[in-house]
């Protein structure tokens, strides 16, 4: 009883080299991501023991999520394929005072189109711990909204910890529910929230500011309809500009209310993934520490994923206990 149960969809994402913009390029890097994945493969790198559940097409670009995800560690054997194709999403990388621009394609991909009865939860979480979901699946289609809240009920019927990204993204949620409704219905089955002001006023219906004031009596009024919620992490980003960004977080776990410094983050390589390398920090690290140290560590880690490309968090325990020791000059080791 010891896996990370992840569940989501495997992304793949098409970039030009650099900060060049599509008109300008003729040449696009490919990496795999996919919020939760990148949660899965973040913890995997950890040293945990995690399991990735998902839907990726019959082909080879299927095969090659599949040892995409191997590599890491993380198990696939949960992993389900269709003759729908792998979901896209293409990515201008912005800088200075120019911002990121994503397209998605992802409609009709296997994940988009996976079903309830295509998933063997029983199996899957047989040897479970925890699952972390996010909101980006259930924004997807009914399908994924469907199959994730078998996999939630399992998962309160078995007593594990369940964390909760709620990520609400504007762009989703087409298909006729109501992301309020949903996630709602979603979080009744979740024990730890990874989210700031605006996923707690869309859950709750208020106006909560960002004062720190108003985050803990917001997360009061989360506990109040959420009896099961027993933690609240916030990251908080500010940004300077495309390329500088300041990270910090703040917790409410019920009696107490604590924030981190802030990281400066001065010369960004890569943002895209930073959310979840803090929530995999954060399910690691609640797994190992104190809730305080448990959000340094994960806001740690989110700092470091800033500097890798792609949409993973490649760093090591070591790396991120490094950064919160103080070593962040990044001076050469030898
Ligand atoms: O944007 C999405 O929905 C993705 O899953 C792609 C990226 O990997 C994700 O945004 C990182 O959080």
């Amino acid at each position: 009883m010891d896996q990370i149960i992840t569940f989501g969809e495997v992304l793949m994402r098409l970039s030009p080299e650099g900060n060049k913009k599509f008109i300008q390029a003729n040449l696009l890097e490919f990496y795999f991501g996919g919020t939760e994945v990148n949660v899965g493969i973040s913890i995997s790198n950890f040293g945990g023991n995690v399991k990735h559940i998902s839907c990726v097409p019959n082909d080879f670009l299927g095969d090659t999520a599949m040892a995409f995800l191997q590599k890491f560690g993380v198990s696939t054997s949960a992993i389900v394929r269709s003759n729908r194709p792998l979901g896209v999403y293409f990515l201008e990388v912005g800088a200075v005072m120019r911002p990121s621009s994503i397209s998605y394609n992802r409609s009709h991909s296997s994940f988009s189109e996976i079903q309830p009865s295509m998933v063997d939860w029983e199996f899957a979480m047989a040897k479970a711990k925890w699952l972390h979901w996010t909101g980006i699946t259930p924004g997807l289609t009914k399908g994924a909204y469907e199959t994730l809240k078998v996999g939630l009920k399992l998962a309160k019927e078995k007593g594990i910890e369940v964390s909760a990204d709620p990520t609400y993204r504007s762009g989703l949620w087409k298909y006729g529910e109501n992301a309020k409704d949903v996630l709602t219905d979603l979080l009744s089955y979740s024990t730890i929230f990874i989210g700031g002001i605006n996923e707690m006023n869309e859950v709750l219906g208020t106006n909560y500011s960002y004062s720190n004031e108003d985050f803990i009596n917001a997360s009061k009024k989360l506990m109040e309809k959420f009896p099961n919620i027993k933690k609240v992490f916030d990251k908080i980003r500010t940004s300077i500009n495309a390329s500088w960004h300041k990270i910090r977080a703040r917790m409410w776990n019920g009696t107490e209310f604590r924030e981190t410094n802030d990281f400066d983050i001065t010369h960004i390589i890569d943002r895209i993934g930073t959310g979840d390398a803090f929530a995999a920090g954060l399910i690691y690290g609640l797994q190992k520490f104190d809730d305080y140290k448990s959000m340094e560590f994960a806001s740690a880690a989110c700092a470091l994923k800033h500097t890798y490309e792609g949409d993973v968090n490649y760093a090591t325990v070591d790396e991120v206990m490094g950064i919160l020791n103080g070593n962040v000059s990044g001076v050469f080791k030898r």
